[in-house]
């Protein structure tokens, strides 16, 4: 069985999940030095915000096949070394957006009317009417920072509210913020407008202190700030100045640059106005049930071979379309680990191209397993649908693609072209039935030939006795020949010709058989 660790508190209803397929550790208490020393043994991770899965870690995770983040946000994970470690890092994109953008609104509304201090105020024994004078929502501007899925939600309650939206999101359409009753303006106008300013973005180097003491200097006095999304996107020293300075009116916190926030941090200091969570925006039993059996499954699915539906570094595909584009998918394995053998020595340039039935479907995770097929004689398990492009890359391989959607012979076929340091060389296949591979051309020459483990394949000129000499050479050194077929393209010119071989080529043969008067190229392929 596969070992999960599970390293934060997780919903029981996804540990249930991994314990059909693995054994389940739940340890929730470790330190970063006791998770690098137990990293090691799992074959999968689930986690929430608490664990930080750094460099360091995600690399003593050796046998590791899937990090599962039971949220959205994956700044805690250094997905860049699990992508080329060939780590599948999967989250849950809408689990907890209703949880977080209602958290978000909470906030907004606890800012105008100080419900965290008159609670306090009257439970330490005071009846204090006068101090908790509060404003309303209604008719204010609110402005959005991210008008993602969490965004569009707060935007939505907030117009119901009665207020005005602004949003500022460089990568949202017009016509979806239409849609939504929002007006989409530049940073500088929202900042300059808004009432109440909620920030739903991810951390990135772009957004890191996006809200600093020049922004914060152009917002309208007595501002209200709300971040549920990512600590670091407020500058915190820029902000608790500002506080005190009275610019802006109230600021509500749900993260922090660093969590948990220290014992000491001046955050804590800050009055009435100040309103802190311990990020709380997904904790709710409905979120946590959601992320919990969305990564669960999404676990369970990868440790028993099947694909994640929401990987962050590797491109997701529907149940439906993968079980229609897998027997495609382990063709073009197929087919690339058979280029890549023909063209020996270094790939330089790949194409793909798609024919008949296949030439309109999503080609990524096509070219994808071309380029694991590619790699995986030199890289063997190394190699996997996480890593292969960036490995490709890495190794100077240019892919191109191509579509025909004309080609007819077989109902769909992939065609691979290889160029590098040793000449060109291409291959097609096709499937038989539904399921059923087949080799369909070797550099134009047309075939009909089933893979198999081990393979002779020769290029030679179309001519009497040479077929016999190449079989009798392999049975003086005893290779058993299960198959064969010769494709040419015309009458004693240049021909092509596979034999599925039972047994490995023994050494020097392969030399002998380039020599027979005739033969002008001769491989041996192990598939
Ligand atoms: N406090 C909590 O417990 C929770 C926090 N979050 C955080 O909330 C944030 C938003 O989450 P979702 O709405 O689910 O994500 P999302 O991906 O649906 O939305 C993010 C939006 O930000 C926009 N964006 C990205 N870079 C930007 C930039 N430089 N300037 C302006 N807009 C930019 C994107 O175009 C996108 O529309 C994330 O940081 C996530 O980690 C999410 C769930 C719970
Ligand atoms: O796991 C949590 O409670 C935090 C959720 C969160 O921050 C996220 O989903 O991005």
């Amino acid at each position: 069985m596969p070992k999960v660790l599970v390293s934060d508190p997780i919903d029981q209803v996804g540990i249930d999940i991994l314990s059909q397929v693995a054994t389940v550790d739940v340890k929730t208490t470790l330190s970063p030095e006791e998770l690098l020393q137990v990293l090691p043994e799992y074959d999968a991770i689930m986690i929430r915000s608490g664990t930080k899965l750094t460099k360091e870690a995600v690399e003593a995770g050796k046998n590791l096949k899937i990090i599962g983040r039971a949220g959205v946000g994956v700044d805690n994970v250094d997905v860049p070394t699990a992508t080329r470690m060939g780590i599948v890092v999967v989250n849950s994109p809408e689990g907890n957006t209703i949880a977080a953008a209602e958290h978000t609104l909470a906030m907004m509304m606890s800012l105008s009317r100080f419900i965290p201090a008159a609670n306090a105020s009257l439970k330490g024994g005071k009846w204090d009417r006068k101090s908790f004078t509060g404003v309303e929502v209604y008719k204010k501007t609110l402005g959005i920072l991210g008008l993602g899925k969490i965004g569009s939600h707060v935007a939505t309650v907030a117009k119901s509210l009665g207020m005005r939206i602004l949003a500022y999101d460089p990568f949202l359409t017009a016509e979806r913020a239409e849609k939504l009753g929002v007006h989409l303006v530049e940073l500088e106008i929202l900042l300059r407008e808004a009432d109440y300013i909620t920030l739903h973005l991810p951390k990135t180097k772009e957004t890191a202190h996006l809200i600093n003491a020049d922004r914060i200097a152009i917002m309208k006095d007595g501002v209200r700030i709300i971040n549920c999304a990512r600590g670091g996107i407020i500058d915190e020293v820029a902000i608790a100045e500002a506080i005190k300075s009275g610019k802006v009116g109230g600021i509500a916190l749900d993260v922090f640059e660093n969590e948990p926030l220290e014992a000491d941090s001046g955050l804590r200091e800050l009055g009435a106005n100040v309103i802190l969570t311990p990020h709380l925006g997904a904790s709710t039993e409905e979120a946590q049930t959601n992320v919990a059996v969305d990564v669960a499954e999404q676990i369970r699915d990868v440790l028993l071979g099947l694909p994640a539906r929401s990987a962050v570094n590797i491109p997701g595909l529907r149940p439906d379309v993968w079980q229609k584009l897998k027997p495609y998918l382990q063709l073009a394995e197929m087919l690339g680990n058979l280029v890549g053998q023909l063209a020996g020595g270094r790939v330089d340039t790949l194409n793909v191209k798609l024919q008949g039935e296949i030439a309109n479907s999503e080609s990524q995770p096509i070219v994808v397993a071309a380029l694991k097929g590619l790699l995986s004689p030199a890289l063997r398990e190394r190699v996997n649908f996480v890593n292969a492009s960036i490995e490709a890359k890495e190794r100077g391989i240019h892919v191109t693609e191509t579509r025909d959607p004309s080609v007819e012979d077989y109902s769909g076929s992939i065609h691979l072209t290889a160029h590098g340091s040793q000449g060109e060389q291409s291959v097609t296949g096709a499937l038989l039935g539904k399921s059923e591979i087949r080799i369909t051309s070797i550099n134009e020459f047309p075939i009909n030939v089933a893979p198999t483990h081990y393979m002779l394949l020769t290029l030679h000129r179309d001519m009497p006795g040479i077929i016999g000499r190449i079989g009798s050479l392999l049975g003086n050194f005893n290779v058993n020949i299960a198959s064969m077929q010769v494709g040419r393209r015309m009458v004693r010119g240049e021909a092509v010709m596979v034999l599925n071989i039972d047994d490995p080529l023994p050494s020097g043969l392969l030399d002998e058989i380039v020599h027979i008067q005739g033969v002008t190229d001769a491989f041996v392929v192990k598939l």
